[in-house]
């Protein structure tokens, strides 16, 4: 329950929906208990009527009885038509308050989740699964609503109308009541029981599905390899062997859910077995009248329901206990990449990096061993290393996605810790190595990181990112959908869009990493050059495994396993004859690659 309690915040600030609640149930169960009332007078004025019936037909009298009787059986059948609609009305106004509120809340839980995961750091992102981030704002945040909704609802009904039937009932017949409510405790326990059997089977099912729908979509996002690898038929006989696992999980589920119903209809019919008997008895002494009896079956009916729910309500609240313990620990998750001054300043583009080590806290990999180096603002610094040699390393710590394990980065001469995070991103242009585009326009997504985007600028982007002429041979141009529901790109297609996507920003620090990979060398060199134009007076980092990326920088440093083992500019590096020009022999021999 105590996880629960961080809920209270939602409850106090949709408190006026959940008085109301409160109040709707009660004036709702009045409404209950009147009924049955006028049922027990009804009958015991049935009963009566028709002893004294028999002497007034007798003394001819007969017709005046029987209208008078007629008009008062009536008046009861349209008072209890009346109370049953009055209670519809307040289980209307009910649902209105408590399940709205539930739903803001839910709508406000999730806006505050979701606002939280971006906040936190990359190193979150590393350490924890999409799927489980997916599932806790969703799925977590469903259940939780079940408490807030459908629990407190049905919890207050029953907290409400438990204490009215029952003293109601005591004060009419005390050992009646005893009597009559003997199996409902059964009742809730039994239904305790199989609920909790109900919700292990619907989650078994759930995770069945899941994994049903992960190879559907895998199967379906790879089936060019699929088909390629001629594998057609094994998948189908994996999807065939995940759906059987899925059948026999939701057969097993109907058979509970098959028990659920005759419980409860068994338990109540014993309780309106022992009723008609415990109160038979009594009406043959004399110490009741039939009414008494209607009147008991009527409150056992109305008291199942709450008792089943009980059992319903408890295994709720059991269940968003436990996922809000799910979601509390990822709100409770700290961002650590906080500013020491949020300095908003304007930034040059002077880059200083002073014995730099950086250990991958999740994997403990050491990927920079005491680097140093220097871009003054406007140059151009190229990387070069292997695979592994700890090169977006560099580039992840110069967007601040991590903190150096030791020594220092300094931008404008200030530490970069200092430098408000979002301002210091915002002026820093990033096309990352796996480029990733959204479902959206090309458009759209080269204009990402603009707050107002205008035309001129997402084309002249196109134009410098060199992939103007292949927008613009696509029949709808710039609005041309990517993703899923558009066209695919190429990867060199790709790549020049991510990079026009961090041009249009006109930054002032810009990182290529490894993103010209998939480009033929004639396109590099003129990405290179329309770059070093438009990049006159920013400072640009050009991370490659590729020689002819980085060898119009002015100045290049060769990585290899975190550490700086050459440096200087193409020509100084040539007239080493160390790894450098060894790489650059190698790859000018090697065929180029070509344009996907
Ligand atoms: N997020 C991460 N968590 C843990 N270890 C990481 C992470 N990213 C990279 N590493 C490790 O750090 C080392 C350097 O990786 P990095 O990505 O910087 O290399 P790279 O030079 O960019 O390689 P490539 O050219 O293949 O992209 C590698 O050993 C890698 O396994």
């Amino acid at each position: 329950m105590k996880p629960l309690w961080r809920l209270n915040k939602y409850l106090y600030k949709y408190k006026g929906l959940l008085l109301l609640g409160i109040f709707f149930t009660v004036i709702s169960n009045i409404f209950v208990i009147i009924p049955a009332q006028l049922v027990r007078i009804a009958i015991d004025y049935v009963v009566e009527s028709f002893t004294l019936y028999k002497p007034l037909i007798k003394g001819g009298l007969g017709e005046l009885a029987r209208e008078n009787f007629l008009d008062y059986v009536l008046v009861f059948g349209v008072l209890i038509l009346v109370m049953a609609l009055l209670r519809g009305f307040f289980l209307f106004l009910i649902r209105q308050t408590i399940i709205i509120m539930s739903r803001r809340v839910e709508y406000d839980m999730k806006n505050e989740i979701f606002s939280h995961y971006q906040n936190l750091p990359l190193s979150f992102y590393r350490k924890n699964s999409t799927g489980d981030l997916m599932a806790r704002i969703s799925e977590d945040v469903s259940r939780v609503r079940m408490y807030l909704g459908p629990a407190i609802m049905y919890g207050l009904g029953l907290l409400t109308l438990f204490p009215m039937v029952i003293s109601y009932m005591i004060s009419v017949n005390a050992e009646l009541t005893l009597y009559s409510l003997l199996p409902l405790p059964v009742l809730s326990i039994s239904i305790y029981f199989v609920n909790n059997l109900i919700n292990e089977r619907s989650e078994k099912i759930q995770r069945s599905l899941s994994g049903l729908s992960t190879y559907v979509q895998e199967a379906f996002s790879g089936i060019r390899v699929l088909k390629a690898f001629v594998r057609e038929e094994d998948s189908a006989r994996v999807f065939a062997e995940e759906s059987e696992e899925y059948k026999s999980k939701s057969i097993d589920l109907t058979r509970v859910n098959a028990l659920f119903f005759p419980l409860i209809m068994a338990l109540v019919g014993i309780s309106t077995i022992i009723t008609v008997y415990v109160g038979g008895m009594q009406v043959i002494k004399g110490e009741i009248g039939y009414g008494v009896i209607a009147e008991f079956i009527l409150y056992v009916n109305i008291l199942t329901w709450p008792v089943t729910s009980l059992g319903w309500v408890t295994s709720i609240i059991q269940r968003a206990a436990a996922s809000q313990v799910r979601i509390n620990e990822f709100l409770d998750a700290k961002n650590d990449i906080i500013s020491k001054e949020n300095l908003k300043d304007e930034i040059e583009g002077d880059i200083l990096v002073e014995n730099l080590t950086f250990i991958y806290p999740d994997s403990g990999i050491k990927a920079l061993d005491h680097i140093s180096f220097e871009i003054k603002a406007g140059q151009t610094l190229g990387i070069i290393g292997t695979t592994g040699s700890g090169k977006s390393t560099v580039a992840n710590l110069l967007m601040r996605m991590y903190d150096p394990s030791s020594g220092q980065i300094l931008i404008d001469g200030k530490e970069i810790q200092r430098f408000d995070v979002a301002e210091l991103r915002r002026q820093i242009g990033y096309v990352p190595q796996d480029v990733f585009l959204f479902s959206d326009t090309i458009a759209n997504n080269i204009a990402f990181g603009l707050d107002h985007p205008d035309r001129a600028l997402i084309e002249q982007a196109a134009k410098d990112a060199d992939v103007y002429q292949n927008i613009i041979d696509f029949p709808k141009g710039f609005e041309t959908m990517l993703g899923e529901r558009g066209i695919t790109l190429s990867g060199g297609q790709k790549q020049r869009v991510s990079i026009a996507r961090a041009i249009a920003k006109e930054p002032k620090i810009l990182i290529l990493d490894d993103c010209l990979s998939a480009v033929d060398t004639k396109t590099e060199n003129a990405i290179l050059s329309a770059l070093k134009h438009i990049m006159k007076d920013r400072t640009s980092v050009i991370i490659s495994h590729r020689v002819s990326s980085a060898k119009l920088a002015d100045h290049i440093i060769v990585l290899d396993d975190g550490k700086i083992i050459e440096r200087g500019n193409h020509e100084s590096l040539m007239s080493q004859k160390g790894v450098y020009a060894e790489l650059y022999d190698k790859q000018t021999q090697a065929s180029e690659p070509i344009d996907g």
